[in-house]
């Protein structure tokens, strides 16, 4: 039976939905096609080099075009590999490399994290800060903190301070973020790759449950930035409602601008109409991953800027 065929079986609404955003048949293959392993060395504990060699003995390595220090790797299992458990590598999509690379946090800054776990944007991020600065990573479902802080504390990182906060509570703290990243809370259909059952469960319904999350989260984001400040929004899935209809909502609610994204990375045309609604045409600078675009899980990224002397 064809990918769009299973597809079509298994939820009928889905297939119905999607496609309308795109509807060839490598589409729909690379929806439910087994991800490829990936991983990120971690600088904090070891040089990128003297990791890749160790693991060339082994395994074979094929770099991750946008991430210095990402690499597709041909294990079936990370957990029975020792450089995992010493924290000197990271199990972590291709994809979902991007929004750290995209919010290039610096050292010394104050960065907040504020759907954090289970932490492997947290890890990446305190890398380019070079353990000097603060993260403050939050998630508040605690089972989840607590991968958070297990995972912290095998990459090395020095400089994060787990809350476990609804992520809107930032907003009191006015003007103060230097960067903030929202890896929003949000339907999964990039995760069909890695579990069948986010394509069996998917609604309608709870897409629309997390569009209000998101609206929600990435307004008190904003809110907590510092004028001069960046704010990157991300999801791993493709529904407009969680992705350009968010962020076209933050465009119309304040006076933030979008930042232009460029990176070696292929993309599908951000959608600026669906289901009535327009778009600003700002949402072209926007990053929309298809999971037929690179091989990788679909992927949303934005990048927001607040103007100087903004509110
Ligand atoms: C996509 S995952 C984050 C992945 C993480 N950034 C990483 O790279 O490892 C989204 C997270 O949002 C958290 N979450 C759910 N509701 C939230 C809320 N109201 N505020 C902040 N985080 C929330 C979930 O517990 C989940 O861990």
């Amino acid at each position: 039976m064809s990918a769009r065929d299973r597809i079509k079986e298994t939820n009928p609404a889905f297939y119905k939905r999607y496609s309308r955003l795109e509807d060839t048949d490598e589409f729909w293959e690379f929806i439910i096609r087994p991800l490829r392993q990936s991983i990120r060395v971690n600088t904090l504990k070891a040089p990128l080099e003297v990791v890749v060699e160790r693991l060339k003995e082994e395994f074979e390595l094929e770099p991750v075009p946008w991430v210095r220090e990402g690499f597709f790797i041909n294990v079936d299992n990370l957990a029975k590999v020792p450089e995992h458990s010493l924290g000197l590598i990271f199990g972590q999509e291709a994809s979902s490399m991007i929004p750290p690379v995209v919010l290039d946090p610096k050292p010394g800054e104050l960065v907040l994290d504020m759907a954090a776990a289970p932490g492997s944007k947290t890890g990446q991020m305190a890398q380019y800060m070079k353990n000097e600065g603060c993260i403050v990573a939050n998630d508040p479902k605690l089972s989840r903190a607590n991968v958070l802080i297990a995972n912290l504390n095998r990459m090395g990182v020095l400089i994060a301070r787990v809350t476990t906060k609804d992520g809107a509570y930032f907003g009191r703290f006015e003007n103060t973020f230097d960067r903030i990243l929202l890896d929003a809370p949000c339907s999964s259909v990039g995760m069909i790759r890695k579990r069948w059952k986010f394509l069996e469960s998917w609604r309608l319904r709870g897409v629309i449950k997390y569009m209000n999350i998101q609206k929600r989260l990435i307004l008190a984001a904003y809110r907590a930035l510092k004028p001069g400040g960046t704010l990157v929004y991300s999801t791993c899935t493709i529904d407009p409602l969680e992705n350009e209809e968010v962020v076209d909502y933050l465009l119309r609610k304040t006076d933030t601008r979008l930042g232009k994204i460029d990176l070696p990375v292929k993309t599908s045309e951000p959608v600026l109409e669906w289901e009535g609604r327009t778009y600003s045409e700002e949402l072209k600078k926007a990053l929309r991953i298809h999971p037929n675009d690179n091989d990788t899980e679909a992927f949303f990224i934005a990048k927001m800027v607040k103007p100087e002397g903004g509110a």
